[in-house]
């Protein structure tokens, strides 16, 4: 092995991509591992690599690691980018679980049956703009530094410009009301390494697609 952090999960976003980002944006490389069929799933389970027989897997210093939330925070610990101290990492720990909490709505939406998904994306906006967005813009606006917590870039930053480019990919102009998210936006996509994961060509996944969708459903059989 390289050294370099492996990802094993499938060639699309769900899970995996608040990993890659977060990695990405820590200046880490790594390489990744694209389960395509059913086979290969049930091979990772029947070799006992998947604790809870799920992705996403994360080779990291030794251990192979699984549960999303236990990769973030040991990536975001491990390169510094977790807080100072309790108090600081509590903070994280919540703006982090907000923006997962609007994120999860939006990874749904691409599975959920047609006749709902338009009632679901109303949701996805709604919670967006009336329930999480007005308490970045609020951090931001109270505590005076252009990161959410401490004066440094931290997971939480990470996660929410993340997350703000998903709500946008649903209605571009979802920022319009929030003056100083859409400053944040613009400060955290000139941060060097994020800049470069966003060009085209990084490992960062697009959109899901009926496509994914349908691979999700073979591999996953739902
Ligand atoms: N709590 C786990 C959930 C992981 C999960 O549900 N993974 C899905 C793929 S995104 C999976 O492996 N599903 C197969 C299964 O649960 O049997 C996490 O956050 O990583």
């Amino acid at each position: 092995m390289s050294g370099k952090p492996r990802l094993t999960y499938l060639n699309g976003r769900g899970r995996m991509e608040p990993v890659r980002w977060l990695l990405a944006a820590a200046g880490v490389e790594f390489e990744e591992i694209f389960l395509e069929t059913r086979e290969q799933y049930e091979k990772l389970i029947k070799d006992g690599v998947l604790l809870f027989q799920q992705v996403p897997m994360v080779e990291i210093d030794g251990m192979k690691m699984v549960q999303t939330r236990a990769i973030l925070s040991y990536i975001a610990a491990k390169y510094n980018l977790y807080g100072k101290d309790l108090k600081e990492r509590a903070w994280i720990d919540m703006y982090v679980e907000g923006t997962t909490d609007l994120m999860g709505m939006i990874m749904y939406l691409p599975f959920q049956p047609a006749d709902t998904k338009e009632k679901n994306l109303a949701l996805i906006i709604e919670r967006a703009t009336t329930r999480y967005f007005p308490v970045y813009e609020k951090a931001l606006k109270d505590h005076g530094h252009d990161y959410l917590v401490g004066n440094k870039l931290s997971w939480a930053d990470i996660h929410l410009l993340e997350a703000i480019l998903m709500t946008e990919e649903c209605k571009p102009d979802i920022l319009s009301a929030f003056p100083l998210l859409q400053a944040f936006k613009g400060r955290i996509c000139n941060v060097p390494t994020i800049k470069k994961f966003l060009q085209p060509g990084s490992q960062r996944k697009p959109p899901t697609d009926e496509k994914f969708v349908a691979v999700v459903r073979k591999i996953f059989n739902i």
